[in-house]
């Protein structure tokens, strides 16, 4: 009678499992992930404490084995995307994504081989699909688009009034607080900027002229300089990176936490929940503390008269001044200042990657380094003493070697997903269905043989003289994302690389160092949302004394 009743209670269990199941798989049941653990865990010691541990072990394992059972079943057989091709892990949970993220945090290689496997558009979660055809860049993220930032971004917390710009999902949100960013980066504010980086970039000279005497590893040196520059240009404060050759003690948490986030963060809920514990982000409260504290200076010795001289202060002049831009709390305006070296809880260390990648392009071509030098000394003949933005700016081969190198190599290698609106999406012949997460893998669309000629090769005439030729305005590029959520940062990304490529270019020979193939540096890079790169050993010879 015991056992009758026992086993009536687990058919119940199970029953309320699959209830459970199909109430919630209408919701975005992610983003309370951390609360439904939270309440199951207080749940079981309840039971516990009034049924005893083998009834409690009963109900609890029947609910989950039929709540997991009818999700298992449920994204195989009848949700929306069943009829995608993909891995069967996939199609079930985001954890496949992870395994895969987990071998070698080279996620973009494993996606690139679901794509070769299942061909253009792969689903790749159960409710996630990554599509490889060009057709889809301008549905996704052009300026027109009607799909909104995915589940990845509620990662921080999904309340917009308390996350930073990157994070907030809310359309209208989004676009009235974009104001704010878009003054920091205006023409003005730009030209306050342009000779900071510049004395960064003298700095950065000065000390590649030691690499005579040891070979440097430009992966670190690339985001010395990097660092330097956000820190004066976003927050007015010299991280003293290049000056010292170590990284800034704020950063060094963050840094060290990348290839676990890169792996986690493929389960859109898991870094939600697991920030939600007390002390779980331990690693980042040095740079919480940092860009607090920054804000905290700037309330103090702010003074409304003055143009504002960084990107944070921008950012406070909009709240000072009760703007509908500015961020709408005091947590979503320290989470903004985040963003100016991190974005969401990933180092933003694009400028510094894509340096890094464009040495590694100069050290591999010395044909093309010649050229870019050629007009450099054209541009202004008088040597790096004669450096001035403008004649910089003249010389677009330097533009088409950064865009090349973003071409191969881009800061953000799969890209950010977009949700689809509820009357879903048509990609070509493709019907894709209403709240579906879809991401255009960057790193493999920019490289593709059908839409890009001599695709792997560094080709940065494709972007000057052989664009008709190569057909490069028709392929599909989009390194700064486009449209309402692409890069703010994008033209100060830009002022930056031209100056230090430049600086680089007019001063040194660039070379692999002894021992150095470049070869690590050209296929270890990890996926961790922006890239972690390989060391890459160069040596900078000064020109004067070799050509
Ligand atoms: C070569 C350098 C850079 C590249 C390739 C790059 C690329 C990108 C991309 C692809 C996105 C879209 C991300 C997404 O869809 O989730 C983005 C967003 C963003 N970037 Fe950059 N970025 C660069 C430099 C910068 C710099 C220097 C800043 C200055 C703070 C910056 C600030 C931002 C911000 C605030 C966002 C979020 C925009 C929004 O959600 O509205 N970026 N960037």
């Amino acid at each position: 009678m015991a056992a009758t009743g026992l086993f009536q209670e687990a058919g119940a269990a199970a029953l309320l499992g699959v209830l459970f199941h199909l109430v919630v798989c209408q919701i975005e049941f992610e983003l309370v992930m951390f609360h439904f653990m939270a309440a199951s865990v207080f749940g079981a010691l309840g039971l516990l404490y009034t049924v005893g541990f083998l009834r409690t072990a009963i109900l609890v394992t029947s609910f989950n084995t039929a709540l997991l059972g009818s999700i298992g079943i449920y994204r195989l057989l009848f949700h929306r995307l069943r009829k995608f091709p993909g891995p069967i892990g996939a199609k079930i949970t985001k954890f496949h994504a992870a395994t895969l993220a987990a071998k070698d945090v080279q996620y973009y290689k494993e996606l690139a081989k679901m794509h070769a496997q299942y061909g253009d558009i792969v689903r790749t979660g159960p409710r996630e699909l990554s599509v490889l055809r060009p057709a889809a860049v301008p549905i996704l993220y052009g300026p027109n688009s009607e799909t909104r930032k995915s589940t990845w971004y509620g990662q921080t917390g999904n309340d917009p009034k308390k996350c930073s710009i990157h994070m907030t999902r809310d359309f209208e949100q989004h676009r009235v607080r974009r104001r704010a960013w878009d003054r920091g980066f205006s023409i003005k504010a730009l030209g306050t900027y342009e000779p900071r980086i510049k004395a960064k970039a003298d700095l950065l000279v000065e000390q590649l002229a030691k690499s005579t005497i040891k070979p440097m590893d430009m992966t670190k040196w690339s985001m010395f300089f990097s660092f330097d520059v956000m820190g004066d240009v976003g927050f007015g404060k010299d991280f003293n990176n290049l000056n010292s050759g170590i990284e800034h003690p704020a950063i060094q948490g963050v840094h060290s936490h990348m290839t676990m986030l890169g792996i986690m963060s493929t389960v859109p809920w898991l870094l939600n929940a697991l920030g939600s514990i007390p002390g779980a982000a331990a690693g980042y409260s040095e740079f919480f503390s940092f860009c607090a504290g920054q804000i905290r200076e700037k309330h103090k010795t702010w003074n409304s008269d003055k143009y504002p001289q960084d990107i944070v202060s921008w950012l406070l002049k909009a709240v000072k001044e009760n703007e509908p831009s500015a961020s709408p709390s005091p947590e979503a305006l320290e989470d903004d200042s985040r963003v100016v070296i991190i974005a969401g809880r990933q180092v933003h260390e694009t400028t510094a990657t894509t340096l890094a990648g464009v040495l590694f392009f100069l050290a591999k071509h010395p044909e093309k380094q010649r050229k870019l030098q050629q007009l450099l000394d054209k541009a202004m003949p008088g040597g790096y003493s004669q450096w001035s933005y403008e004649q910089v700016k003249s010389v677009s081969y330097i533009d088409d070697f950064i865009n090349e190198t973003l071409r191969l190599r881009p800061a953000l290698l799969t890209g950010g997903a977009r949700v689809t609106p509820a009357k879903g999406i048509q990609i070509e012949e493709t019907y894709i269905p209403g709240n579906t997460n879809v991401v255009v893998p960057v790193s493999l669309i920019q490289r593709d043989p059908r839409w890009w000629q001599r695709a792997d090769e560094f080709v940065p005439e494709r972007f000057g003289e052989a664009r008709d030729e190569m057909e490069t305005a028709h392929a599909p590029y989009l390194p700064f994302s486009l449209g309402a959520y692409s890069c703010p940062g994008k033209n100060l990304a830009q002022l930056s690389l031209r100056t230090s490529v430049s600086a680089i270019a007019q001063n040194f020979n660039v070379a692999f160092a002894p021992g150095e193939t470049g070869e690590a540096f050209e296929n270890e890079a990890l996926d961790t949302f922006t890239v972690t790169l390989a060391p890459l050993q160069l040596v900078f010879t000064p020109r004067d004394a070799s050509s």
